[in-house]
């Protein structure tokens, strides 16, 4: 007997709006890492899709809640894909800063359900999130905020530091010949703030993709930026199945799923835990990663 709860849950893996329903080994290998038992079964309606099969076990949501990723998937990857602010370089502490400071104007608070819905999406895409979801739009138009924010996240940017474990995980990779790159929905002119005092680590990367890039044209969770990504690595367009990425927004994750890319998310522990559920991995930490896990070369060193 089908359980709603348990196809809602499964339901949040995929995104109708870019066909991912449409991969039923995709559905099927995740339903089996979900149950860890290949007899479990589902009843899955879309309107591209039937599948039938019958739940052996009624623990399923438990378990989605710290999802777990087959053996068999892990082995597969072979390039990986670094988001940017917030994974890499230590930067949405300064969105969160400005945007607290400019909504403190209209007396109202910034929290992190807000942050949630506006952190890894392209400027003038979380700039309207920002007016609309505040109920400021009549007084500030997203295009305003954006210029109010400007100055002071000028300042701050080239002051970033790196995030925990990049630096580390990075220069790993790299040296063990793993093809590395970056997709974040940051826009040039601030990738060269952000970036100016971390060159070493940004110059290892085979490619970056940008948020203003011409083939990014809707920002996460649209899985643009990632797939224009895939197709820059050496040699021609990487199977995303191959891609293994690292993201700390919510946003980010959706896009490297409906990219049909594994996904270890490295989340700021404010954000509530209901976004862990679509990554395959969730870590406190880049020091925490496991690379052997994922087939990928393993540390030699000890995490520090
Ligand atoms: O997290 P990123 O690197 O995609 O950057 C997105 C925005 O610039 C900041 O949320
Ligand atoms: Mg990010």
């Amino acid at each position: 007997m089908p359980c709603k709860l348990q196809l809602d849950s499964i339901r949040c893996f995929f995104d109708m709006k870019y066909n991912i329903i449409s991969k039923p080994k995709q559905i099927l290998g995740l339903i089996v890492c979900a149950t860890q038992t290949p007899r479990s079964s589902v009843r899955f309606y879309s309107s591209k899709i039937q599948l039938q099969y019958q739940f052996r076990s009624a623990s399923v949501s438990a378990k989605m809640a710290t999802p777990t990723v087959c053996d068999s998937e892990k082995k597969l990857i072979t390039h990986v894909i670094f988001d940017m602010d917030g994974l890499l370089i230590d930067t949405e502490k300064f969105y969160t800063e400005v945007q607290e400071i400019i909504l403190s104007r209209f007396n109202k608070t910034f929290d992190w359900s807000l942050k949630a819905k506006m952190m890894g999406k392209k400027a003038i895409e979380a700039a309207r999130v920002f007016v609309e979801e505040t109920g400021i739009s009549d007084s500030l138009t997203a295009e305003d905020f954006l210029v109010e924010r400007e100055a002071m996240l000028q300042k701050m940017f080239p002051t970033c530091d790196l995030m925990p474990g990049a630096s580390r995980l990075v220069k790993h990779l790299h040296a063990t010949g793993v093809p590395i790159c970056v997709a974040t929905g940051s826009h040039k002119r601030h990738f060269e703030l952000k970036t100016q005092n971390h060159g070493e680590i940004f110059s290892l990367m085979h490619h970056i993709v940008m948020g203003d890039d011409p083939e990014v044209k809707q920002g996460k969770p649209s899985p643009d930026v990632f797939l224009a990504a895939a197709r820059r690595f050496e040699g021609g367009s990487v199977d995303p199945s191959k891609i293994l990425v690292f993201e700390d927004a919510p946003s980010g994750v959706l896009a490297a799923k409906n990219a049909g890319m594994s996904v270890v998310m490295v989340p700021d522990p404010r954000l509530d835990s209901s976004f862990h559920e679509t990554a395959d991995k969730v870590l406190s930490s880049l020091l925490d990663f496991n690379p052997a896990d994922w087939g990928l070369p393993p540390f030699t060193d000890s995490a520090t």
